[in-house]
């Protein structure tokens, strides 16, 4: 039997491409308890994800998680599930068509870009196809996770890398680790809050929410945690936030270890408590907004806040196909390629995105103030 994938060969004579491949998690195929369990049990499976002893997990996995959390799963994706099918899919597939369009328009060098998902589809795998399809000799991976994890970024790379191990003609290839401090992502962010904020008003607290993981990655050195309160400083800087007007949390916990504090829920009970006036909560390390944001966040979250007496909470949505995030991507995708594409296209491009920038928080400030 054949090692390799049966893949398209590059077309000979055919100009060479570069390609994109815009990484998520992945999501569930459908709203069944099934199509939950295939997906949970190829995410959990993942060692980058779960790092306890194979032969304790696989039993864990298998008689107690795989038994109960499909089903329970499955009702609080019914909640956000829409029309067109997962919320992380229909953004994340907006996202790429958006950005297609933007590159199309903008770069005279052909640039093809594709989503691959780490668990479920569309699969890393077939991105890799369309790209070879496409007669793509070089790819860029861009993990749509701003702040570096092993769980998530690394995830991605590695599965690029399973698809590439069983490939005979493998692309040159390149990564994005992260760009949490990002001034175009910083200035998405930025811009995308007072956009709500010119339509809702200021809130007394903005809480800038995370996916959390365990304690355990933090004291091995994953770097997620300090990126995280990177990214929340700039932008609360980027915004003039005193400090006692925005706070940090993580959500998402799972399993009975300690995963990063403070917890999300429990932040929203105390600030309920507290009676906190007005709260916004944003989630910037999702770059599509998904059930994590719209059911743990909009509706767990709003929910725990007001039962403990907190009065107002908004959610501010995740960037998803925002042109100034697409933008942004753009910006971070081209300063990737360097050397892999034209120069002087760059720079001229990078110009005027700064200048347009620039025009566009002047006016919201203007408006704010
Ligand atoms: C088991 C531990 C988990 C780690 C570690 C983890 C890290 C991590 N996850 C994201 C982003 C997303 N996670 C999502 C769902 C989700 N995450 C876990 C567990 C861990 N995540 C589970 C079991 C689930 C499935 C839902 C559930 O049963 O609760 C999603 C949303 C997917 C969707 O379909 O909408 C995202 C996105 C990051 C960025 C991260 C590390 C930083
Ligand atoms: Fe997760
Ligand atoms: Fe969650």
């Amino acid at each position: 039997m054949n090692y390799f994938t049966k893949e398209p060969q590059y077309q000979h004579g055919d100009p060479p491409k570069i390609g994109v491949i815009l990484a998520n998690l992945g999501t569930p195929d459908s709203l069944s308890t099934q199509a939950v369990r295939k997906y949970l049990q190829q995410f959990l499976m993942d060692r980058r994800v779960v790092e306890v002893p194979r032969f304790i997990w696989c039993w864990i996995l298998h008689f107690i998680i795989l038994v109960f959390r499909p089903g329970s799963s499955a009702k609080k994706y019914a909640k956000v599930w829409t029309k067109k099918g997962s919320p992380l899919l229909v953004n994340a597939t907006n996202q790429t068509k958006a950005l297609t369009a933007k590159i199309k328009k903008s770069v005279s060098q052909p640039i093809e870009i594709e989503l691959g998902m780490s668990y479920g589809n569309p699969s890393m795998k077939n991105a890799v196809l369309k790209l070879k399809e496409k007669n793509c000799t070089k790819i860029l991976l861009l993990p749509l996770y701003p702040q570096y994890a092993a769980s998530s970024s690394a995830s991605a790379m590695d599965a690029l890398w399973r698809v590439l191990l069983k490939t005979r003609n493998v692309p040159g290839v390149r990564t994005v680790r992260n760009y949490h401090d990002h001034p175009l992502y910083i200035n998405a962010l930025k811009l995308s809050v007072l956009q709500f904020w010119k339509k809702n008003g200021k809130p007394t607290k903005l809480v800038m929410s995370f996916h959390g993981i365990p304690k355990k990655s933090l004291m091995q050195g994953d770097p997620y945690h300090c990126e995280c309160y990177k990214t929340a400083r700039l932008l609360a800087e980027a915004l003039k936030l005193k400090e006692s007007e925005y706070i940090v949390s993580f959500q998402s916990r799972f399993g009975r270890a300690e995963w990063l504090k403070p917890y999300y829920a429990e932040m929203m009970a105390d600030l309920g408590k507290k009676k906190e006036k007005n709260v916004h909560v944003i989630c910037p390390g999702f770059s599509s907004d998904c059930l994590e944001t719209l059911e743990e966040i909009n509706i767990e979250g709003r929910h725990i806040f007001l039962s403990n007496g907190g009065k107002n909470f908004s959610y501010i949505p995740a960037l998803n196909d925002n042109p100034d995030w697409i933008d942004a991507m753009q910006g971070i995708i081209l300063e990737n390629l360097q050397g892999w594409i034209d120069k002087n296209w760059t720079a001229k491009k990078e110009a005027n995105n700064s200048a347009i920038t620039k025009k566009r928080v002047a006016l919201l400030e203007k408006k704010q103030s």
